[in-house]
């Protein structure tokens, strides 16, 4: 019998943050008492991870932006799993939008990241999902399908993804994917798990959403049968991330 899916709430602070602004978001994580029932997640720039890790509660995990698919080397500007390892951390977040629409990161480049950092014993928040013009040209099973298929030929271990899916046109814009649209994508990602690898890894993924998740919005994407947290970008930088974590409870 598959275990019932935790609840899931990362915050990916993206390029933001100082020391001075991440001690004030330490500080309302730390007096928030966490919560007992979800994971929570947060994933500084990767200077600060060590000062994060070191500060923030312990039941509050970090997880690393991003890491690169061999473990040293001459690759300059990049980090590995061994070093996210060697901090003490067990998370990374691969494949976000941004690695792939900004910095041109393909399906092959990002599954071979995700073999090598989970080989590595991480844990890895794998972002996926439609641009706009995808959407619109009725592609979205398509493209989600498309960028998970690539892992699903390199036969991973599933439990140690959780899926994000964000839909490009939803990240930093304000418009949220309707709790409808959302669970339609997040039902259509499990039937493409159930298909493609097994009937446990469907029922047992967890598939978060992101995409201005906000402190107004989280609880009534979070009734959704197949949404099992979120993955939040600007409203984790602010006190109201407490409430998207509690949006559930
Ligand atoms: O990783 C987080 C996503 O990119 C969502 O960002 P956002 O909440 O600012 O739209």
């Amino acid at each position: 019998m598959v275990a019932a899916r935790r609840f899931v709430v990362g915050g990916n602070w993206k390029m933001n943050g100082d020391h001075a602004t991440i001690d004030g978001i330490i500080a309302f994580l730390n007096q928030s008492g966490g919560n007992s029932d979800v994971d929570i997640i947060v994933s500084p720039p990767a200077p600060y991870l060590t000062y994060v890790k070191e500060h923030i509660k312990n039941n509050i995990l970090v997880a690393a932006q991003n890491c690169y698919k061999v473990a040293k080397g001459a690759f300059t500007g990049e980090i590995s799993p061994a070093m996210i390892k060697d901090l003490g951390l067990q998370w990374v977040i691969l494949g976000h939008s941004e690695r792939r629409h900004v910095f041109g990161e393909s399906d092959c480049l990002i599954a071979e990241k995700t073999v090598h950092a989970l080989e590595s014993g991480l844990n890895v928040i794998f972002c996926i999902g439609e641009k706009l013009d995808e959407r619109e040209a009725g592609k979205t099973k398509e493209v989600n399908f498309r960028q998970l298929q690539a892992i699903v030929d390199k036969k991973v271990d599933w439990s140690k993804i959780v899926i994000a899916y964000e839909p490009v046109w939803a990240i930093g814009t304000g418009k949220t994917a309707s709790p409808e649209q959302a669970q339609e994508a997040h039902e259509s990602i499990r039937e493409f798990l159930k298909e493609k690898v097994s009937q446990d890894v469907a029922a047992s993924t967890r598939i978060i959403y992101g995409g201005s998740v906000t402190a107004d919005n989280a609880a009534e994407l979070g009734k959704k049968g197949d949404i099992d947290g979120f993955l939040v970008g600007g409203a984790s930088l602010k006190p109201d991330f407490v409430k998207i974590i509690n949006a559930r409870s």
